[in-house]
């Protein structure tokens, strides 16, 4: 696939010290602090359409919108939904109609289904969200081709460490934001931000560190995976390290 015929991809993660994005307890675990928070907000804001897995629809229950009232005033202004696109994937169609990602705010849903839970989810949350058959696999390279005939541009992929390592071994990534908390968890039953798999960075060909901020007791990493990365598009606050 052509790179125009996909939107601009950032992946948005964050971890401990230890490469844990949650823990096993019942409960989200924040890596963030607040100030990282409101970054994460800024490029939620800048972007077209939001994408988790329903692995993270499920766990974390996110409702997925622009958080700061100014921002969603700001894009409405620019004739803009006031926050993006709320996307998901599902193999098995295993999604709660009440989760927030179907009840909270006014944002379009998008749910890219496998066809064989394509009529039982059709059934259970198609009065929520656009349901849409996303064949068997799903692939996420058609997955984007279909987002960009959809008018989004810009794609920001929040997780969960599945969906990130498909996007990235697949190399449909244009950059990475990884977010690393000055902690430990330290429990092998906790997820990672990503398992096996052959991803295109490795020692032999090494991704492009294009940022290190240090906000408050957090850093952020920037890669640029891809030559469409932009400079901009970081969201403001924090000092940088070089
Ligand atoms: N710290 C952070 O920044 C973040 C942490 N997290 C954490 O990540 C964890 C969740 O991660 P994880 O369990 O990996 O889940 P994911 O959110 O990555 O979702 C995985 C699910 O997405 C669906 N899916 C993924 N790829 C495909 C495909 N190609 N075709 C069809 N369906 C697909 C499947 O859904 P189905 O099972 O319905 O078939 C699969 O089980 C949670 O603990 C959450 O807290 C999440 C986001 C950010
Ligand atoms: N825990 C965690 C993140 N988790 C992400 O944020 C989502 C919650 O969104 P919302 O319900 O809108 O606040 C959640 O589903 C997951 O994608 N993100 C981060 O930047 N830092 C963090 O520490």
């Amino acid at each position: 696939m052509s790179c125009s015929t996909r939107p601009y991809v950032l992946l948005s993660c964050a971890t401990s010290i230890d490469g844990y994005i949650d823990d096993a307890s019942d409960q989200r675990l924040m890596l963030s602090n607040a100030d990282d928070l409101d970054r994460v907000d800024a490029v939620r804001a800048s972007c077209d359409a939001i994408l988790v897995g329903a692995g993270t629809v499920r766990r974390d229950d996110p409702r997925l919108l622009v958080r700061s009232a100014r921002r969603r005033a700001e894009r409405v202004a620019c004739g803009r939904p006031a926050s993006p696109t709320k996307v998901t994937l599902t193999a098995r169609g295993d999604l709660d109609p009440t989760a927030r990602f179907f009840t909270a705010g006014d944002a379009a849903r998008l749910v890219y289904c496998a066809t064989g839970a394509l009529e039982k989810t059709q059934e259970r949350i198609g009065r929520q969200a656009t349901v849409v058959d996303a064949g068997d696999p799903v692939d996420p390279g058609w997955l984007l081709a279909d987002l960009a005939g959809r008018g989004v541009g810009r794609l920001m992929v929040e997780g969960g460490g599945t969906v990130h390592a498909q996007f990235l071994a697949a190399g449909l990534a244009d950059e990475l934001h990884l977010v690393v908390a000055p902690f430990f968890v330290g429990d092998g039953r906790a997820p990672r931000f990503v398992g096996e798999g052959n991803f295109p960075w490795h020692p032999g060909h090494r991704a492009r560190l294009a940022e290190a901020r240090q906000i408050g007791d957090v850093v952020l990493l920037r890669y640029a995976l891809s030559d469409r990365f932009t400079e901009t598009g970081g969201g403001a606050g924090g000092r940088s390290l070089r």
